[in-house]
Parts: structure tokens; sequence; C-alpha cells
């Protein structure tokens, strides 16, 4: 075939690859209209990204340039590749034709060419990077606010669609898909490099192709016709034998993720597991899960055996493949030793181009998974937020309480048309028998019980808090832990040590900075004065204690509700709690009697003086 005359290949390089990016950008476009339109993955797609990529959008041009930034970087590959190949073909006609002065000018080529894809593979690298990092980010921002709006992360537990890990989804999930989005299409080996690879080379085999007698009859252009012959068979083959391999994979990811679970629930329950000796039995639990791993594990070994036998012996068979064919013409002295080597590199990366939707097949059954779980945790927080919910109204001096209902999830009345008013420095202790509702009737106040319904009117926001048996500890310090919810930093050394003294925590008060896990490191009953230590330092308007003291002695639960007392004077206090002793520091008491039923009236015995 011709040589190329490297004077005016470059305009005709750059008309090639201004033509092929136009086209490819076209195609682009028409087919991810089509796919989002008619396919659900492509649907579920749109519905992630399309924001953010929608050009001009809430983001502005940048996620459309970075797209067309990374076309056109793989066009101005595929091209690189384009010429290297008939740069090598110069190269070994040279080497025939025993031409040293074309040979050294062909190898001055192949550096320059060498050099600039090696800068155009960075620069993609690059580029390609960052367009991952961008759209891990948007996605993150969006996912976790949507999950975290509206209280969707906790309403969800009543939603009737459950969605498993939502942890995962957010970290693993979004990581994954962005990743995958990338390499499968505009990747340095995703889908449009491969069909340009394919087109580009197809033509180059075309020109090199002779007819070929088989059988007496002449097929004209058999080399680019025997080439895709061979890739479509391998590939329906090799097809057949790996096809188990997606469903072995999938499940040694959910095999491995129980292994894990299994392990991470003795660790969160190490103490009682070591109480009740029951390592032999976690031991042979946890035996069995990891048998399990290990037994797929074995089937995939197996499976892959095969399937790589058959594709390594595809692969080696594809390197003199087109040799072979090549080689009468060769020998015919109708083609160039370097016609028979720029077919070999053609026919590979017609070869490598159309492999890649044979080998992509898993790679995509894996994407398909993390679409339906990244949608599926926008479906369940979206019906999150849908669940009804009580009226809450602020009112800064008092809680008001009309009309309220609350039932369990299966609808079952716990407590019926309740109506209440508290004002200042009143104080409402809550009794009633385990299970009559005492919890769940100050998450309806609190606005987080969907199966009520009525009027509630009191402080919002921070002036409100709510502080349950075991009070949340958060990771990080002590500090961020005693502010919480405040930002550590609103609570200085003085006042935070001054708390922690007053509710009798003063051993931590040099601890403030230290950061370990509070949670485990601390006794329930330290964690319910931290608890009230927060109080303190919150100053809210009213407090819910759910059986917030239930860890300590009398003498403490006494201490504390003194100083609570005698600290917020003002502060209207309902509790939940057993015993007698909490009767002493409230002066109404509601109790709920079961089926809806329920009483108000004063506390019968004298309430102790504050302060
Ligand atoms: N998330 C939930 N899903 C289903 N049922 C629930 C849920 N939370 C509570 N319940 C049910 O609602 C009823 C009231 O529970 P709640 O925790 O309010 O009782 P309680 O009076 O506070 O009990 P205890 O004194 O033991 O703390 C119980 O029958 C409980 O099983």
């Amino acid at each position: 075939m011709d040589g190329i005359d490297w004077g005016t290949e470059w305009l005709s390089s750059l008309i090639w690859i201004v033509g092929f990016f136009v086209g490819t950008v076209v195609v682009v476009v028409i087919v991810g209209a089509i796919v989002a339109r008619t396919t659900t993955w492509g649907r579920q797609v749109t519905r992630l990204v399309g924001p953010w990529l929608r050009p001009g959008g809430e983001h502005g041009w940048r996620p459309t340039l970075f797209v067309l930034g990374l076309l056109l970087l793989v066009v101005v590959s595929v091209r690189l590749n384009v010429l290297l190949s008939y740069n090598g073909n110069a190269l070994y006609t040279a080497l025939q034709d025993l031409d040293a002065a074309t040979f050294w000018r062909t190898l001055g080529i192949f550096a320059l060419l060498a050099t600039i894809y090696v800068v155009i593979a960075l620069v993609a690298y690059y580029v390609g990077q960052a367009f991952v990092i961008r759209l891990r980010e948007w996605l993150n921002e969006r996912l976790l606010g949507d999950w975290l709006g509206g209280r969707a992360y906790h309403r969800s537990r009543f939603a009737p669609t459950q969605v498993d890990n939502p942890d995962q989804r957010i970290q693993e999930d979004i990581t994954s898909f962005a990743t995958t989005s990338y390499s499968l299409s505009v990747g340095s080996s995703g889908a449009v490099n491969a069909v340009l690879s394919v087109v580009s080379f197809t033509y180059v085999l075309w020109e090199l192709s002779g007819p070929l007698s088989i059988l007496g009859v002449e097929i004209p252009r058999a080399m680019t016709f025997l080439a895709f012959l061979y890739v479509i068979v391998a590939t329906v083959i090799a097809f057949r034998i790996g096809k188990p391999l997606i469903r072995l994979n999938f499940l040694n990811e959910g095999l491995g993720a129980t292994y894990r679970y299994g392990l991470v629930r003795v660790r969160d329950n190490a103490e009682n597991i070591a109480f009740l000796r029951g390592e032999p039995l976690e031991k042979r639990s946890l035996d069995g899960r990891f048998a399990a791993v290990i037994a797929n594990y074995w089937r995939i070994v197996r499976r892959t055996l095969g399937f790589q036998g058959f594709n390594l012996a595809v692969s080696q068979v594809a390197v003199v493949f087109p040799i072979l064919i090549q080689a009468p013409r060769f020998f015919a002295q109708t083609i160039t030793l370097g016609d028979v080597q720029q077919t070999a590199t053609a026919f590979g990366q017609v070869h490598d181009g159309l492999s890649f939707f044979r080998n992509a097949y898993d790679q995509f059954a894996a994407y398909r998974a993390v679409l339906d779980r990244l949608t599926g945790l926008l479906d369940a927080d979206a019906e999150a937020r849908r669940l009804p919910e009580v009226d809450v109204a602020d009112r800064a001096d008092g809680v008001a309480v009309r009309d309220l209902t609350v039932r369990r999830p299966d609808g079952e009345v716990l407590v019926s048309d309740l109506d209440l008013d508290l004002g200042k420095g009143d104080s409402l202790l809550v009794t009633g028998r385990s299970g009559y509702g005492k919890t769940t009737l100050l998450r309806s106040l609190a606005d987080l019980w969907p199966f009520a319904e009525g009027d509630v009117a009191r402080p919002l926001g921070p002036r409100a808090v709510f502080l349950s048996q075991q009070p949340y500890v958060p990771l990080g310090t002590l500090r961020t832990a005693l502010a919480y919810p405040q930002a550590p930093e609103e609570v200085d050394d003085e006042r935070a040590a001054e708390v922690l003294r007053s509710v009798a925590l003063g051993q931590l008060a040099d601890r403030l900075d230290d950061e370990r896990v509070w949670w485990r490191e601390l006794s329930p009953g330290e964690q319910q004065r931290l608890g009230f230590g927060r109080l303190l330092l919150a100053r809210p308007d009213v407090v819910f204690l759910d059986e917030a003291t239930a860890a300590l002695d009398e003498g403490l639960e006494h201490e504390l509700y003194t100083l609570l007392r005698r600290e917020l004077p003002e502060l209207i206090l309902v509790s939940v709690g057993h015993r007698t002793s909490l009767e002493a520091f409230h002066d109404t008491r509601l109790e709920l009697q079961g089926d809806g039923r329920w009483d108000l009236g004063p506390v019968a015995v004298e309430p102790a003086p504050s302060g």
C-alpha cells in the first residue's frame, strides 16, 4: 500500500480529527438520547447525572466541556494509533528493502509520534480522573443531601419499601458508578474508543486485504471479513463459557459481605459474647459463613480455568491469524513485510475493539446493579418524605397538644385524642407499662413518628432537646460529644470543664480534645451524665427525657434533676420513667393505660424543693 507523506499528513490528520470529533459528538448525542428514552438503565443514568451534565444547567458548561474534552482526547489517541501503524509499516518495509536512510527517518517520526502519544495518554488520564472526582463529589452531595433531607434517613425505617445498607450505596456505589460510567464510555478503553478503533482499523484492514480463494470461491477483501468472523465466533463461545461467572462474582460479593457482617456483629457485641462465653458458637457460625465464601470461590476458579483457557488460546491464535492469511500474498510479493506487520496491528485493534463488548458485559451487569441501588435509595428517600407527619407549630413559651392520636405501625391505637398544656417551669412525668407507647408519644411530639395525627405547638429547633436512655455519642473528641449538636468550637475549655464537673465527670475535664471511641469507653451511666451536661450547655426551653437516668443510681439521679431545676428554673420538663423516685421532680403525671386510654393529673407526692 502507499506510504504516508509526512509533509502533508499533519493537515490530513487535523481534518480527520475534526471530522471524527464532530461525527463522534453527533453520534454520542443521538445514541445517548435514544438510550435515555428507551432503556431502563438509560433513564436511571439520566436521573442520576442529568442535572449535572445538562449543558448550561446548574453547573454551567463545565461538565459538558469535560465530556467534549474527553471525546477529543479519545479521537486524537485513535488517530495516533492509526499513524503509528502506518509508521510501523514503513519501518518494516525499510528493513525488508535494506533501506537504512528510510529506516532512520521513520524511526525519528516514530519517536515524535510516540512522544505525543505518551503526552496525550497522560493528559487523558488526568482529565478522566478529574471528571470522575467531580462526578463523585456532585453525586455524594446529592445523595447525602437527599438522605439527610426531610429526615429521610430516619423516616425510611417506617416506609413500605425498605432499602438495605444506605451507607454502602452512598460510599461504595457512588464511587463505582462514577468510575464505571467513565471507563465504560469515554475512558481510554471505553465504548467510544472501541467503536472508533474498529471503524478506523477496519478501513486500514480493508486497504491491506486481498482476495482469498476458499474451496474455489474467491472472497474479495477476505482479511476484513475473516477478522470480523473470527472475533464474533470467539465472542459467542467465550460468552457461553463465561456467563455463569457474572452470577458467581455477584454471589462472591454478597457472601463476602455476609461474612464481614458476622465479624462486625462479634466486634460490636464483644462484651456480651465474652460474658456468655459464646466464642465456640460464634466460631461455628463464622466458619459456616466463611465456608460458603470458599465454596463459591472454588466454583469461580474452576469456571475461570475454562474461560481463561479459551481466551488465552484465542489471543494466541489472534497473533498469527492475520500473518497466516497474508503470508501467501507476501510470498507472492504482492505485499511488503510492513503490510503484513500493519495487518497484524490493525487486526489486533479491530479484535480488541470488538472484544470490548464481550469483556464489558459483566462490568455492565454490575453497573446496572449499582444503578438499581442508587436510584432505589432516591426512591426510598422520596417515599419516606411522603409519609404523614404531625403538624408541629412553633411556640416559645409552652407546649400545647390537641387531639393527638398515636398509633403503632399496624394501626393499633397507643394514645387517643390527647390534650395537654404545659407552661414555663412546668414538669410532666409520663408513666405506663412497658410497650404502652411512652417513647412513641415522645417521638410523635418530636415529629419523628409518621403514625400520629393531631396538632402540637412547642419550642422548635435547638430550643427543644430530646434525650434518650442512651444518648448519642458522635465520633471525634469529647468536646464534640459534649457540644452536640452545636459545633465543638462553640464550647470553651472553662465552660466545658465546669459543666463536666457539675455532672460528676470532672475527671474528664482535661481530656476534652482526646479523640477516642467515647461511646464504647464511657459507661452507660457516664454517657447519661454527658447527656445532662449537653443540656446544661444547650439551655433549651423544653426537654423530653426518655428514661434518661435509668442507668444511674437514685442518688445521682436526684443530683442531676436538682441541678437541672436549679440551673434552668424556667425549663419545661417532660420525663418518661418507671421509677417512683422521679415523681419528686414533676408536678403532673400522664399515665398511659393501654388501648389509647390515658389519665392526666397531679403527682401525688410533694415535689422536691428546687435548688
Ligand atoms: N419502629 C417500630 N416498628 C414497629 N413497632 C414499633 C416500633 N417502635 C415501637 N413499636 C411498637 O409500639 C409499641 C410502643 O412502643 P414504645 O417503645 O413506645 O413503648 P414504651 O412504652 O416506651 O416501652 P418501654 O417502657 O419498654 O420503653 C410497642 O408495642 C412497640 O413494639
